[in-house]
Order: structure tokens, then sequence, then C-alpha cells
């Protein structure tokens, strides 16, 4: 397939350069090569090692520390790295990027990391920020897979008066790698992950450090007797720290606000254990039951952060 023969129909792009090749990056690498949506896949990452163990494992046709090079000639280019160096990637390929190529990202935060990424881009680019929706608690390049994407949501925040050819051939790309494609505001967007997606990842890491503090005292009882709730707390605290760093770091104000709702809640709880009011937790538990049910019901349980359900690859 070439560029010119790409169409919603028959996706894909003539030269796919990615930038980190890590869960991500490597995820994408493996979907495109086996669905056959790139005619060549350039890959450039910061580390050597990195790049190497990408070329071990044979994810792309061309490889390179330069991104300047790696950009050259691409008509899509894709960042996946955290999202606190989006910017500087984004003024790294900035003077590199053919016209009329569409540059992507994976971030899981979207306004902070347009703010960061528009100002490098130049005007002859289509710029159409992507989430998808997927992921695991592993990373780097060995840990991506090509099915990682099967019926998972790509979410897209293109700004306004972004070309809609542009916006349709990446939502393309996205469907032919399994996604379900929808499009946000980033604003909208950091609201609705942060607490389907951050949060969660908060109470994990602080609910497995909680306990990981106890263990100290208990030995190791907290491991020992660690029945299903906990176990999955600890899947999700294991995810890549640095990511999970500048995720909080960068979308501040929705997580900020969705923690001090969360709290409110939890102290209604606290209450309402503490004076034995059992009415009150049982509207509760009954609620989100129903709330859970609900979400099977109309088999949307893949778009919510999973608590273990993830099989466990790479
Ligand atoms: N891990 C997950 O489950 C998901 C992650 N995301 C988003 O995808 C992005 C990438 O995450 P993962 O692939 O999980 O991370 P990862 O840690 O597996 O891979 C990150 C890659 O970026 C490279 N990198 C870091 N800084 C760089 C720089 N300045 N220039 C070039 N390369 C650089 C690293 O060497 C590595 O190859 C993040 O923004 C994250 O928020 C989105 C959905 C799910
Ligand atoms: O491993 C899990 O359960 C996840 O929740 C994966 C995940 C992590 C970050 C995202 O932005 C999207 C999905």
């Amino acid at each position: 397939m070439t560029a010119t023969e790409a169409t919603p129909e028959r996706p894909g792009f003539h030269r796919l350069t990615l930038i980190g090749i890590g869960l991500i990056g490597s995820s994408i690498a493996r979907g495109a090569r086996a669905r056959g949506l790139a005619d060549e896949i350039v890959i450039s990452t910061r580390r050597p090692e990195t790049l190497e163990r990408a070329r071990e494992l044979g994810l792309g046709d061309v490889y390179t520390l330069d991104p300047l090079e790696a950009v050259a000639g691409a008509d899509c280019v894709i960042v996946s790295v955290p999202v606190g160096s989006s910017g500087a990637v984004a003024e790294m390929i900035g003077p590199g990027l053919a016209a009329g190529a569409i540059v992507s990202d994976v971030g899981s935060v979207k306004a902070d990391v347009v703010a960061q990424m528009a100002p490098h881009l130049p005007d002859h680019v289509h710029f159409v920020p992507a989430h998808p929706v997927a992921g695991t608690e592993h990373s780097g390049p060995d840990a991506g897979f090509a099915e990682l994407f099967d019926n998972k949501w790509c979410i897209l925040t293109p700004p306004p008066g972004t070309d809609p050819e542009a916006v349709a051939r990446l939502s393309a790309f996205w469907r032919a790698l399994g996604s379900k494609v929808e499009t946000m505001t980033p604003e909208h967007h950091d609201m609705v992950l942060a607490i389907t997606s951050h949060i969660p990842h908060l109470i994990a890491y602080n609910i497995v450090g909680t306990a990981a503090d106890l263990e100290t005292v208990t030995e190791s009882e907290v491991i020992k007797f660690s029945a299903g709730g906990f176990r999955d707390f600890t899947r999700i605290a294991a995810s890549d720290p640095t990511m999970w760093r500048d995720v909080f770091l960068h979308n501040r104000p929705a997580v900020l606000e969705m923690l001090g709702r969360f709290i409110e809640d939890l102290f209604v709880l606290q209450r309402a254990v503490r004076f034995g009011d059992g009415e009150t937790l049982f509207r509760q538990f009954t609620e989100t039951r129903a709330i859970r049910r609900g979400i099977l019901d109309i088999g949307q349980d893949t778009a919510a952060p999973d608590f273990g359900r993830t099989p466990k690859k790479g």
C-alpha cells in the first residue's frame, strides 16, 4: 500500500515513524506490521540499548537515534514517550516534519500534551493527538503485543480547525489496529480519565504503600493472605513510575478535582462505618453494583481500567 492509495477503507501510511518504542510504541509497530498498515516503519528512541532491543525484536525497518532523520519523509509520526517528554520531543522533530504529515501521540493526558507540543509543530503538518485507552502494568519494547488495542477505545482530541481528512485517516488507522475511536476535547478527556484511570492508579499506589508499611509490623501476612482485591491493586501499583509520575504532574487540575470528590465520598463511607449506618453502606454498594452490571451489559468493560483482567503479556 502507498500513502496515496490509503483511504478510510484501506487505511495505512507509507512511512510511519514511531518516536519511543516502549509498551505502546512497540504495540503499534507490531499491530501495524501484522495488519499491513505501513509500507515502512521507522523507529527512533533516546537510549541506544532500547533501539538495539527494538532491532533485535524486528519491530521496524529503519532504526535511528536521530529524531530529525527519523521523521524525514514520514506521512505519520506517532510520539509514544512519557507525557513529560512530549514537548522536548516535539521541539526536536518540528524542523524535520514533512508537509502534510500527520503528527500524533498516545499520552494518557491530553490538554497539557497539546500545550507542550503544538508550539513546536510547523503549520504544514496536521496535529491529531490521541490516547489509546489500552495498556498493562508492563513497559519497554518487549512488553508490547499486536492485539493490545483490540476492542479498546482510542480517544482523539483534534484541535478546532484540524483537517477532517487527517482526523479520518488517523481514525481509520486506529480502527485497523482494532480500536473503537471517539473524539472529544482535551479538557473533557482529562476529566474522564482522571476518575476512570488516574485516580484508580493513585489509590492502588497508596493502598499498596499503606499495606507495605503494615507488613513491616506483621511480617509477611499482607502478602500471605492477600486475596483477590489486594492482589489486583498490586498489579496496578507495579505500573511504570516515570510514566505515572508524569501523568500526575501533567493532569493536576483534573486529578485534584476528582480526588477532592473522591475524598468527600470516602468520608461519607467512613462516617457510615463509624456510626454503624448500614443503610448508607447498603445503598452505596447496591448503586455501584448496578453500575458494574450496566458496564458489562453494554459490553463496555474493556473501556475502563481493568483491575486484574488484562492477561499478562511480554
Ligand atoms: N503503559 C500504558 O498502559 C499506557 C501508556 N500510555 C501512554 O503512552 C506513553 C508511553 O508509555 P509506555 O509505552 O507505556 O512507556 P514505556 O516506558 O514502555 O516506553 C516509553 C518509551 O519512550 C522512550 N523515551 C522516553 N523519553 C524519550 C525521549 N525524550 N525521546 C525519545 N524517546 C523517549 C523510552 O526509551 C521508551 O522507549 C505515555 O505517554 C503513556 O502515558 C497510553 C496508554 C496506556
Ligand atoms: O493496566 C491497566 O489496567 C491500565 O489501566 C492500563 C492503562 C494505563 C494508562 C492508560 O492511559 C490507559 C490504560
